[in-house]
């Protein structure tokens, strides 16, 4: 059977799925896990038909970081048999100032993206690992790339830019924007779940290890919460989110911190981690009683609805919300807090639709919309590098 094996490497999960290709379309054979990297990693896969493949718990010494879990993915893809792999598609964090759609990788191409893994320390070296190890044992199976970023390419100049002298936006210090793959799936899925609302002014939170929200009118970003790095906008697993510069300045300046001290301090020990000293996944924080989880909660849930206000501006006023991603799928708590606050733009909770996990959890009289999609970014990737095969 020829297929596309599709790899998202994420902060906190790596995630792969199969798509068999059959006359054009696609049909999706696996989709698969290793989430809880760090804390809990357990790998998980099940066929098309919802069969589980495999379901296995390991410890966090086993399975401490993202490279541990590509090679435990790897050895566990291994014994699939059945396929004809006729392409890889890959999620790419950063695509820079480069790359405004998915792009097949040669020599070049990967040299050009490998030049980006300092603009997304914790993810693009993740991403590209896996397209060394491929092309190294088969260079003939094509590789694509899939960037967070290409969805958000088409912000207006006045939006993607910082208030930094021109030149610098002309080297390529933007506001690029990322979850981008994740953005223009909800954004698609929308025209079918709900095709009145797909048109109007909506804000997607993609609430994960990593977190950022998206403003959406007619169906395209005009702004994201994220911008030069994925270390902007919301509080994070590990990322403390927007964050005074002058902060940074202090950490150099007055604390004597090396660059990398400071990009591991920003990238790997802040965010929920950091201000709970529990852990960075919000499970352990519902779960804890110390004081310094229900703290981080309640920063999130504060940061979550300012720049939930923020992107309102932007769209000059809001018709739905839409939570996706780890947290946004799985934790009705947090959801209910976040609703609660959107009060103001006339948002009103269906506790109990929201408790079930109903694609809408709004109130019938509820002036916007609340509604739950959980998103694909893996079906994003598969379908743009099948159309990237065929050109
Ligand atoms: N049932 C749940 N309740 C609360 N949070 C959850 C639940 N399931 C997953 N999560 C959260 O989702 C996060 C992972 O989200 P995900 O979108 O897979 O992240 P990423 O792709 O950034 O690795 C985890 O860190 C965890 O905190
Ligand atoms: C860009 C980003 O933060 O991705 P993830 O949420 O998968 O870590
Ligand atoms: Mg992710």
């Amino acid at each position: 059977m020829d297929a596309i094996l599709v790899v998202n490497a994420g902060s906190s999960s790596l995630k792969f799925q199969i798509f068999q290709i059959d006359g054009g379309e696609l049909s999706r054979q696996l989709r698969g896990q290793m989430d809880g990297i760090g804390t809990r990693p357990r790998l998980r896969s099940n066929r098309a038909d919802g069969s589980v493949l495999a379901d296995q718990k390991y410890t966090v010494a086993e399975v401490p970081d993202l490279p541990a879990a590509i090679a435990v993915v790897r050895g566990w893809l291994r014994q699939l048999g059945g396929f004809k792999l006729r392409a890889i598609g890959h999620r790419v964090v950063h695509g820079g100032p480069d790359y405004s759609r998915s792009v097949r990788i040669d020599a070049d191409v990967f040299a050009r993206l490998a030049t980006y893994e300092g603009l997304a320390p914790l993810h693009q070296p993740n991403n590209l690992a896996p397209i060394r190890l491929a092309m190294d044992i088969d260079p003939s199976v094509p590789q694509v790339a899939c960037f967070d970023t290409a969805f958000h390419r088409g912000h207006p100049v006045h939006a993607d830019c910082y208030a930094l002298p021109r030149a610098y936006y002309e080297e390529g210090v933007r506001r690029y924007g990322f979850h981008g793959l994740s953005y223009e799936y909800i954004a698609e899925r929308l025209r079918d779940v709900a095709p009145d609302l797909a048109e109007g002014r909506v804000i997607v939170a993609h609430l994960g290890s990593g977190a950022s929200m998206c403003a959406l009118k007619g169906g395209r970003s005009i702004d994201c919460t994220m911008g030069f790095t994925a270390l902007d906008g919301l509080p994070m697993g590990t990322r403390p989110g927007q964050l005074d510069p002058g902060v940074v300045l202090y950490l150099f300046a007055q604390k004597g911190m090396s660059a990398n001290e400071v990009s591991d301090l920003l990238y790997r020990d802040c965010g929920l981690k950091g201000l709970s000293g529990v852990s960075n996944d919000m499970r352990d924080l519902l779960a804890s009683d110390e004081p310094g989880a229900a703290f981080a909660i309640d920063h999130f849930i504060h940061r979550c609805t300012l720049h939930a206000g923020m992107l309102a501006a932007a769209l000059g006023g809001l018709d739905a919300f839409v939570f996706t991603a780890g947290v946004g799928e799985n934790a009705p708590a947090i959801r209910a807090r976040i609703a609660d606050r959107l009060g103001w733009l006339g948002a009103e909770l269906d506790a109990a639709a929201n408790e079930a996990g109903a694609v809408c959890i709004s109130s019938p009289k509820s002036r916007v919309a609340l509604l739950v999609v959980p998103t694909d970014e893996e079906l994003m990737i598969a379908r743009q590098t099948l159309a990237l095969l065929d050109a």
